[in-house]
């Protein structure tokens, strides 16, 4: 086995270079990470994982069961086990991103997690979250600008992406776009080495990857593995899960931990693995690829013709001997370890951000009006708005103050379809971003406001193209007031109620984060609005006639009409002239308090945007 990781390091010394700007050069700042007794549980009524607790059933569940284990800086530890064993949860405590009922001790240069720490972490989690329409060179150089520190002008951020697409193997794919399972893009393996590189970038000292070659042929598995292997001889540390690696992957690890049900039954050099089991009565009928042995033992099952065994009793008598032979001498090799490299290796102080609040936010809305461009420009959208505006037009064709009962339907008619439009296009907007914005929040590269306002003002010119269109069309098609003034008055109510609309869809969307629910909310939301806009039902009830009060429709209505007729203007009504004011669908609502309505709206622009800021805090955060 010695000979064999002599072979593979002999093999890929050769593939890369460690010149200084290389990818696989030295790390700065080497990382102990060092993990002791660690415990998980999570509460299952709050998971709803059980029905009902009526027979005093527990209502906790350990997902791990005190696992100890010490990983150093040049060293790669594969975490095994069967699925549902806790492997993702073990990397996910131990890259600093649980929060919850988390016991036991995780130390980085005897030290806990911090923001420090955080910022020389690279974390590749098991989806590939990247954006689909971005090519891979756009994807490491948008990362490169937002996640490298200021000491470095932008041509080098730039050029220090095209190093690292050039390291890892992506020079020939580096202007296809990255690609989602449902659009075309570069292939798994590929996308995994760009979330790599992604993490790369930052050249962190520990590095934690949830099953990098899960989907992949052995081959590219192989690739994959080998350039982490390279990454850890410069110093760092490396944590994976793997599911099933094959052999030649296997003795590539420097260290394995084998769990079970959150019981560790071994931690220790992969070389030593298979002597360990036999020594306590488990080894391979027949010659075997040792994931496949550990994997049958991890789930009960100690060799190919004893599959009658009982399992459980197999996985206890492995919990006991881990318990018996290996338990103590971890722990005090790890306590051990601890007074060697006391204040050895510390990490200096750093800054929070490395980039400033103004940078983040252009980069980032760079970014997005590259990622969105296809959707922002969308045909259909488009085209949707031109035909409605063209028969609105036609509909209302040159109707005037005299037909104040069509004229008020289609001022009602902007209200809704501004009101429902924009809100289902924002509803969107955070459900769709949830993986990417806690992705990259967890990594600390950008603050929540700066990614708030690019995201918010991103879709702006789009947002008010539209309506300012459809206005202009019919407008002068169904001969509204002849008059500019009124005209942007009238633009300026429904822009008004288009960015509302826009801020409810945004404060929705991240409050329920699922699009279904969202969207069924939305419009629950807007329907009432809209009824009770004053259009449609004028003798509301008292004890549900407070609903228009906060009504966006209403106030847009108010604002419209208030766009249109003066106080004492009249209209044909039959053989005698009536006053506009006193037309019911005008009368309830009233001409006056115009400045209200504006001030309401106003205040609902702010609120909506508030409560969607709120919701977002959470993500990305780990929870308590
Ligand atoms: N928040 C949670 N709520 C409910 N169950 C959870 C939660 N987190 C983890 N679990 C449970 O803990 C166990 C371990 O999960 P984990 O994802 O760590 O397993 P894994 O070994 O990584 O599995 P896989 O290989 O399938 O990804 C599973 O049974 C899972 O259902």
């Amino acid at each position: 086995m010695e000979s064999q990781m002599a072979d593979i390091e002999a093999q890929f010394s050769s593939e890369h270079s460690s010149s200084p700007t290389s990818v696989f050069k030295k790390v700065d700042r080497a990382v102990i990470l060092k993990f002791q007794e660690v415990v998980y549980t999570i509460d299952t009524k709050k998971q709803g994982c059980l029905k009902k607790n009526s027979n005093n059933i527990p209502t906790e569940k350990q997902i791990l069961k005190g696992v100890t284990g010490m990983v150093l800086p040049g060293e790669m530890l594969a975490m095994l086990g069967p699925s549902g064993s806790g492997k993702t949860t073990l990397l996910t405590a131990i890259g600093g991103r649980l929060g919850g009922k988390l016991g036991g001790s995780i130390t980085y240069n005897s030290k806990p997690f911090s923001s420090v720490m955080k910022r020389n972490t690279g974390f590749v989690t098991q989806d590939d979250v990247l954006y689909p329409h971005l090519t891979v060179t756009e994807t490491l150089i948008f990362t490169a600008l937002l996640r490298l520190p200021n000491s470095l002008t932008t041509q080098q951020k730039i050029t220090h992406a095209e190093e690292i697409i050039n390291q890892l193997g992506l020079t020939r794919c580096k202007n296809s776009i990255v690609g989602s399972p449902s659009l075309r893009g570069v292939s798994g393996g590929e996308r995994k080495r760009v979330s790599i590189g992604q993490e790369m970038l930052i050249n962190p000292s520990l590095l934690f990857l949830d099953e990098p070659t899960s989907g992949l042929d052995s081959t590219t598995a192989q690739r994959i593995v080998s350039t982490l292997w390279d990454l850890a001889r410069g110093g760092r540390t490396i944590v994976m899960t793997i599911h099933q690696p094959s052999s030649r992957l296997f003795y590539m690890f420097h260290k394995v931990l084998l769990l079970s049900e959150g019981n560790p039954l071994f931690f220790g050099k992969g070389s030593e693995v298979m002597s360990y089991f036999d020594s306590v009565g488990f080894s391979p009928s027949v010659a075997m690829n040792p994931s496949d042995f550990l994997l049958d033992l991890a789930n009960g099952i100690p060799s190919d013709d004893s599959s009658q065994d009982d399992q459980s009793a197999v996985k206890r008598k492995l919990v006991l001997a881990y318990k018996s032979n290996l338990s103590d001498s971890l722990k005090a090799e790890t306590l051990e370890y601890e007074d060697k490299v006391n204040d050895v290796l510390d990490l200096k102080k750093s800054e929070r951000w490395t980039t400033t609040w103004f940078q983040q936010f252009t980069i980032l809305l760079r970014r997005d009006l590259k990622e969105r461009r296809h959707e922002s420009f969308d045909g259909l959208k488009i085209a949707q708005v031109v035909i409605i505006s063209f028969l609105c037009g036609l509909l209302w064709w040159q109707s005037n103050a005299a037909h104040i009962q069509d004229q008020s339907g289609l001022l009602f008619f902007y209200t809704g379809f501004w009101g429902f439009f924009p809100l289902f296009q924002a509803i969107f907007t955070f459900p769709q971003e949830r993986d990417m914005l806690a992705k990259e929040r967890s990594s600390g590269m950008y603050r929540l406001s700066s990614y708030f306002f690019s995201r918010s003002i991103g879709d702006l010119p789009m947002e008010l193209v539209l309506p300012t269109f459809f206005l202009v069309v019919t407008y002068w098609m169904a001969g509204l007031k002849p008059n500019l003034g009124s005209f942007l008055y009238a633009l300026s109510a429904l822009l008004l109620n288009v960015l509302v609309s826009q801020g409810l869809g945004l404060a929705l969307g991240g409050l329920v984060m699922d699009l279904k629910k969202a969207t069924i909310l939305g419009s629950v939301i807007m329907l009432t609005f809209s009824l009770a806009g004053g259009y449609y039902v004028q003798n509301v009830p008292v004890f549900i006639s407070w609903i228009k009060y906060i009504s966006i429709s209403l106030y847009t209505y108010k604002l419209l009409i208030g766009s249109q007729y003066e106080q004492d203007q009249t209209y044909r009504c039959g053989n005698q002239t009536c006053l506009v004011a006193d037309f019911p669908a005008i009368k309830n609502i009233g001409l006056d308090g115009q400045l209200n309505s504006f001030v309401a709206l106003a205040i609902m622009l702010i609120f909506y945007r508030v409560v969607a800021y709120v919701a977002l805090m959470r993500i990305g955060v780990p929870k308590k």
